[in-house]
């Protein structure tokens, strides 16, 4: 094995044990104001072991076992000695067919209506009742293509004990691990929209995470070029000496030290609980200067700048704005004060190895003289650390650079080079590793017996860290990320989400599954790959599954090598960003390089920890999070447009697969009809009853039939999914602020892409600042940024129709008033239900409502008083209009 540290939850009965005694009262520290306490059996990592057994969290009784036999196949081609590592689950009988009955009941129900409409086509504005039946025949088309995948949801869960027993513990010699590598991404656009302490961070916990340390490696590509980023990384690497051997020592989670340390009480697993707290201390500490240093980074590397340049320009004259390494050479990245080629989007290419490749032995001799101070006890620990390589691609003017799918590629071709793991995953920099057995689990997938060949990525959840409690603007998602993905893991496999997802390397460069692969018809050619030859050796070294862990001798050869792969222009006339790699051209590279390799035939796989696998931040504020749903759903719909249309490629898609991609291409469309009816209530402004279809009443109970069903499906599908009312409220709420925002802003997008052939933008999407967020001190302020919208023209939409259907209530109100005497019983229940409709719409956009009050939303309670003393004013205004306009204009009216 090759960590020394205890086995967090390796322990052969998992009976569920949580914080049982808190018997190192001892502990009890005033100054730290921290809880340790020990669990019994060292199972806190709370990673599932075992699918069948064990503690069942409340939420999984709805979950049921699936047989575990291998498949046939893997039986006759003598897979069968490989061992099952992970299990599946599916959903009880008694929830999963009632829901599927109502599904049905809801299709034959929306099926009957729209008959029942085009029976009936009576209306009092005939060109807006075709609309609202075209729209009502799109809506369900649209409902049916994002129900249908969702008739068999699995949930799979990894066996790490299976694993460990069968890579690491059971090898004859006893010595390494047969576990293979792992090459991780860490993605940064800039050291300034992306706040560096998130980006060290996400490189701690993949330093600290729980795998052979010869056999992952972890690079960073920052895509500015920034020497920030880069001495940032050396600091580190450095400081990590002291901080994974510490959480090795200790079990320590999540192995991100910001997170650990902002945790209230800590959960003890280790095995040296005498030693802990001084250790915790000593380390917390390391860690506060760290984060100083990293602070003052940029102030420190102009100083040290100032003084070279000086020097230069007393020897020769000249004037630079260099900026300088602590070895004294010039940074050839982008530097503070830009000049030509040493600035963002203008600078070469840059691969540095920033920690070394541990000798293959464990050596647990301690830390060296830096920490001589207090140093840990590391006695049995091993202290190796894992091989960290920071990476900058070139950037040239003038060159097509393809943002995020573009670094990916590089870096996908600089580890090649280094490394060549057969696995790789990837994360954005504000994401981090909250369980140190996840890659581990990815692992499980990727090994089984049964898919495990075939299975091309491994996608994790995505959680958040920084949401607010009543998550306002929806953005756990929780609907999309344990309804949607469990449900397409019963199909072929839950689609590529950005972050937090393990590939085969092979997947990536484009080569089929083995069940569709003769053997030996992969052509590894430069037109295809580009022309490096190391690469191309690599890619065949790939193909033959040789492995390899030492790392290459870095002569000039080689190192012009590397930068070779890395410049701007490698990719051209190539398949890069076609069929090798991350794709480009397309603002959610994730979904369509997610489609590419299901269209080849490979499998996915949705992974369940009990502790969350990694975490990350989302946008909070309404502003942010719009831009964010423009480019999702902006670049989905793309696709459509793009080769990767779901309805004509992907020759091994499998349909029901084929269905739910076409839904992600098209479902934006929806908005436009949707903002349509939204603006219906306009229609009380109007002087005389208007009727969109009649019998109205008729009409509106079906209406109601057929969107209470969708509920009634929501209740089912909360309870398999495992996620809340609030949760799927949200997602309601949300989907119909998008709708009158962000999605028709998305349409338009695409027409003027379809005129004038550019895309959607990439923007990286902004950061809540960690130091704000941390330091602001009170609860209040900790969601500050949630507070902040930026008025922009997508939401005009959305304020217009909040504030027509203010109005349309209150002259309701007054209508109420001034014709209730008159009004026949029919009238009267034609307004009723136009109220309601009304007040369900408002109860929709009420998070929008929120967040036009800023600051002032902190009270959510105002609203009720307001918005009722709103009613009453404008219901009053119309009556004295009302009353004024009978007396002098009778011919005006309303
Ligand atoms: O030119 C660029 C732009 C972005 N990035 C990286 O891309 C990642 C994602 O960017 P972000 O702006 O945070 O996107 P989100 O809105 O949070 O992204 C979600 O949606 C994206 C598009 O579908 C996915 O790529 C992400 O993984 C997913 O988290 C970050 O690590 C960036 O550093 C680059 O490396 N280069
Ligand atoms: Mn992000």
């Amino acid at each position: 094995m090759s960590s020394s540290s205890p086995v967090p939850g390796a322990a052969p009965e998992d009976t569920g044990g949580g914080l049982t005694e808190p018997l190192l009262g001892r502990f009890h520290d005033g100054a730290l104001a921290a809880v340790v306490v020990a669990n019994a059996n060292g199972g806190g990592n709370g990673a599932t072991e075992k699918g069948g057994g064990g503690a069942v969290k409340a939420k999984d009784g709805y979950w049921v076992d699936v047989d575990q036999e291998p498949a046939a196949a893997d039986l006759e081609s003598g897979g069968g000695d490989r061992p099952l590592l992970f299990s599946n689950k599916k959903v009880k009988a008694a929830l999963l067919y009632p829901y599927r009955v109502l599904i049905l009941v809801r299709l034959v129900a929306v099926i009957l209506f729209i008959a029942w409409r085009i029976k009936h086509n009576k209306s009092d504005v005939m060109w807006f009742w075709v609309t609202s039946v075209v729209g009502d025949a799109w809506f369900a088309q649209s409902w049916l293509l994002y129900q249908l995948p969702k008739l068999r949801p699995i949930k799979r869960f990894p066996d790490l004990a299976a694993l460990r027993q069968h890579y690491d513990d059971d090898l004859p010699d006893g010595g390494g691990s047969l576990l293979p590598g792992i090459d991780v991404f860490v993605t940064t656009a800039d050291p300034v929209s992306e706040p560096v302490l998130y980006t060290m961070n996400c490189v701690l916990s993949i330093m600290a995470t729980d795998y052979p340390v010869d056999r992952h490696t972890c690079y960073l590509t920052d895509d500015s070029g920034s020497l920030v980023l880069y001495e940032a990384l050396v600091e580190t690497a450095s400081f990590a000496a002291l901080w994974v051997p510490f959480c090795r020592k200790h079990s320590v989670e999540p192995r991100a030290p910001e997170s650990y340390f902002q945790l209230e009480g800590m959960i003890y697993n280790g095995r040296s609980p005498g030693e802990f707290m001084s250790e915790y201390r000593h380390v917390r500490r390391e860690y506060e200067e760290l984060k100083g240093r990293l602070e003052m980074l940029p102030s420190t590397i102009k100083e040290r700048s100032d003084v070279y340049n000086s020097m230069e320009a007393s020897k020769d004259g000249g004037a630079e704005q260099a900026n300088w390494m602590a070895n004294g050479t010039q940074w050839p990245g982008t530097w503070i004060e830009p000049t030509e080629n040493h600035r963002k989007g203008d600078h070469a290419g840059i691969v540095k190895i920033v920690q070394n490749h541990p000798s293959c032995k464990p050596q647990a001799e301690g830390l060296q003289a830096s920490n001589a101070a207090n140093p840990l006890n590391l006695d049995g620990v091993d202290a190796r650390l894992p091989t960290v390589v920071y990476v900058s691609r070139e950037k040239t003017p003038g060159h097509e650079h393809n943002k995020k799918a573009g670094n990916l590629n590089a870096q996908l071709r600089v580890s090649a080079l280094l490394s060549n793991a057969p696995f790789t995953i990837n994360f954005d920099c504000d994401h981090y590793v909250n369980n140190s057995q996840a890659l581990r689990a990815a692992m499980c997938f990727m090994l089984d017996s049964r898919e495990g060949d075939n299975t091309g990525f491994v996608q994790f959840p995505q959680r958040f860290e920084n949401v607010d409690p009543t998550d306002r603007y929806g953005n756990h998602n929780r609907v999309f990320f344990d309804g949607a993905m469990y449900a397409l893991n019963g199909l072929q496999g839950p689609t590529y989400l950005g972050t937090g997802c393990m590939f085969r390397r092979l997947a990536l460069y484009g080569v089929d599954p083995p069940q569709w692969r003769p053997a030996g018809d992969i052509a590894v050619d430069s037109a295809r790959f580009g022309n490096s030859v190391h690469f191309l050796n690599s890619v065949l070294a790939a193909l033959k599954q040789e492995r390899r862990i030492t790392p290459p001798e870095l002569d000039e050869p080689f190192l012009a090598e590397l930068a070779m792969v890395v410049s701007s222009s490698y990719d051209h006339g190539t398949e890069w960003g076609s069929s090798v790699g991350y794709i480009y051209n397309i603002a959610t590279e994730d979904i369509v390089t997610g489609y590419r390799i299901h269209g080849q035939g490979w499998v996915s796989m949705y992974a369940t920890m009990e502790r969350e696998a990694f975490h990350g931040t989302a946008p909070i504020n309404l502003t942010e999070r719009l831009y964010q749903i423009v480019r999702w759903s902006g670049g989905s719909m793309e696709v459509f447009f793009s080769p990767y249309n779901p309805l004509f490629s992907g020759r091994r898609l499998r349909p029901m697969q084929r269905v739910a991609y076409l839904n992600f291409t098209i479902y934006p469309i929806t908005s436009i009809f949707i903002l349509l009816y939204a603006f219906c209530p306009v229609m009380w402004l109007i002087p005389s009853e208007i009727l969109i279809q009649r019998p109205f009443t008729r009409y509106v109970a079906y209406l109601v039939a057929v969107v209470a069903l969708v509920h009634a499906i929501g209740g089912f599908e909360i309870r398999w999914a495992g996620i809340t009312w609030t949760d799927w409220w949200r997602n309601e709420q949300f989907f119909m602020i998008a709708s009158l925002s962000a999605y028709p802003t998305a349409v338009l997008h695409m027409v003027v892409k379809a005129i004038t052939g550019k895309g959607i933008h990439f923007r990286v999407t902004s950061k809540q600042q960690t130091a704000a967020a941390a330091e602001g001190g009170d609860d209040d302020d900790k969601y500050a940024d949630m507070y902040e919208t930026r008025w922009v023209p997508m939401l005009i939409p959305a304020a217009v129709v909040l504030f027509s259907n203010i109005m349309a209530i209150g002259v309701a109100m007054g209508k109420a008033v001034v014709y209730g005497g008159v009004w026949s019983a029919a009238q009267k229940r034609h307004a009723a239900l136009g109220i309601l409709f009304n007040v369900w719409i408002m109860a929709l956009i009420y998070p929008f409502g929120l967040a036009i009050m800023g600051r002032w939303s902190k009270k959510p309670a105002i609203l009720f008083v307001l918005l009722p003393v709103a009613f009453v004013v404008i219901a009053v205004v119309y009556i004295g209009l009302h009353s004024f306009l009978v007396k002098f204009l009778p011919f005006m009216v309303i």
